[in-house]
């Protein structure tokens, strides 16, 4: 794998607190040296990746997925106690990746491998995989002896009012993809290990203080990364990067990983894990790998499936946005007035272009921010520096149809609004060469 650094520059702000509250997190700040340059790495792209088909209804088990052998032991009730305390082991039918349901399962299955000196990796996710989840396991398969993929709806980084309830839940199918992907590991020379196991806990043994806060000043035990956790997706998010880095680090904890693997897609998630992993001083490589697109470009992502026929092509605004202002500045602009300019001329055209239509065809978004941040901060930037390069963002709601047509596909739970993120890296000049 070719390991270049994604994101260059340093850390330039105090940055993070780990807070036991019984109150609101306190955040002590502490000094900041520079990144590591062995602490990230880089996947490059291997190949074209398609849009996976969208995945059903919250809990729904399609019926292509049941038919291709993935049991019901999996539920949750019966496999608890297979991949917990006692009994025997649980795997993903007809393969050998082991179903862990509890903290001390893993625990249990790690061990040996830190005698053994075998590389684990983990690889995160929330479920309902998708192609980059997949595109993730297979860099991780490629340098490390075993593969831990955690599946697991973290309830702590969603807001009161965001989508935890219908958040898509796609385990049969799940496992069927992880089945599909590990034979094709197997079948891989070049690979230096398999998908190992699956960590699908259960929110009391990831919380054992019970259900977490999901409030702003909520108490309990939380690692907080500040400030780069409080702009942009930290400011439409409150809780956001709380959530993620405090389960993160539990998993971290639980897995003992040498290596995580991270998706670009959530770039600023990038950002705190590695602050996260450099600040608490956790013997861990962060690798990021690039964002899976569909052929027409729209960023793969779980949340995907609520946006429906009529949203769906339409989605692509932000890409194109992006990549306008990325033109912007490969054409040698560099100020940050000319580089967004461009973005915003592609929202405000296509905004014009839908409202134009009638309410029973036309697709309504807000544009929540598009930014040209620090690599590093994540602070906006009033120019770019060649040397340092930077990151374009964007999240745009789309909003909720108007006047559904008879028989529309709304999307699933009904096409609600739907938050989307992207990103284009503006790499140093350097690293162009
Ligand atoms: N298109 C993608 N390309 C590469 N990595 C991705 C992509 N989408 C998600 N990932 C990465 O997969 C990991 C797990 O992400 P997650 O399970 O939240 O999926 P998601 O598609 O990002 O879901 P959501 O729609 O909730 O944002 C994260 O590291 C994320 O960045
Ligand atoms: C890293 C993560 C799995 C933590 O829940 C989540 O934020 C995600 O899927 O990107
Ligand atoms: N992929 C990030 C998870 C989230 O948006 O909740």
């Amino acid at each position: 794998m070719q390991r270049t650094l994604p994101l260059l520059g340093r850390a330039t702000r105090p940055a993070a607190a780990v807070s036991l509250t019984l109150g609101r997190p306190r955040r002590a700040l502490s000094s900041c040296p520079s990144l590591s340059p062995r602490s990230v790495a880089h996947i490059p792209t291997r190949q074209a990746l398609r849009c996976q088909p969208p995945f059903p209804r919250r809990n729904v088990i399609p019926s292509r997925t049941m038919a291709s052998g993935c049991s019901s032991s999996s539920s949750s009730s019966s496999s608890r106690s297979n991949g917990g305390a006692g009994g025997g082991l649980e795997r993903i039918p007809s393969t050998s990746i082991r179903v862990l349901r509890t903290v001390e399962a893993v625990r249990r299955w790690r061990r040996p491998h830190l005698l053994d000196q075998r590389t684990v990796a983990l690889v995160p996710t929330m479920g309902a995989l998708h192609e980059g989840h997949l595109s993730l396991i297979r860099a991780a398969a490629r340098d490390n002896h075993h593969v831990v993929v955690s599946v697991y709806v973290n309830p702590a980084q969603f807001g009161v009012r965001e989508d935890l309830a219908s958040y898509p839940v796609t385990w049969e199918a799940d496992c069927a993809a992880l089945a599909r992907l590990d034979a094709e590991l197997a079948d891989d020379g070049r690979n230096l290990g398999r998908v190992s196991a699956v960590f699908a806990p259960a929110t009391d043994d990831m919380y054992p203080a019970g259900f977490p806060g999901q409030e702003v000043d909520s108490k309990g035990s939380f690692v907080t990364i500040t400030p780069v956790g409080e702009v942009l997706e930290g400011r439409s998010r409150p809780t956001f990067f709380r959530g993620v880095a405090t389960v993160c680090m539990k998993l971290f904890n639980i897995v003992q990983p040498e290596r995580v693997y991270f998706g670009q897609k959530d770039v600023q998630q990038t950002v705190v894990i590695r602050r996260l992993v450099r600040d608490f001083m956790l013997p861990i490589e962060v690798v990021i790998g690039p964002t899976a697109r569909a052929d027409d470009g729209l960023a793969l992502s779980s949340r995907n499936v609520y946006l429906g026929e009529r949203r769906r092509p339409v989605a692509t605004v932000l890409r194109r946005a992006l990549g306008a202002a990325e033109e912007a500045y490969k054409a040698g602009k560099r100020d940050r007035r000319d580089v967004l300019g461009a973005a915003h001329r592609v929202l405000d055209e296509a905004l014009a272009a839908q409202m134009a239509l009638a309410p029973e065809r036309r697709v309504r978004f807000e544009v929540d921010y598009i930014s040209l941040a620090d690599p590093d901060t994540m602070e906006e930037l009033e120019a770019v520096d060649p040397a340092r390069g930077g990151i374009l963002s964007g999240a745009i709601k789309m909003l909720p149809v108007e006047a559904p047509r008879e028989g529309e596909d709304l999307g699933h739970s009904g096409g609600p609004a739907v938050r989307l993120i992207d990103n284009i890296i503006l790499r140093p000049e350097e690293e162009q060469t």
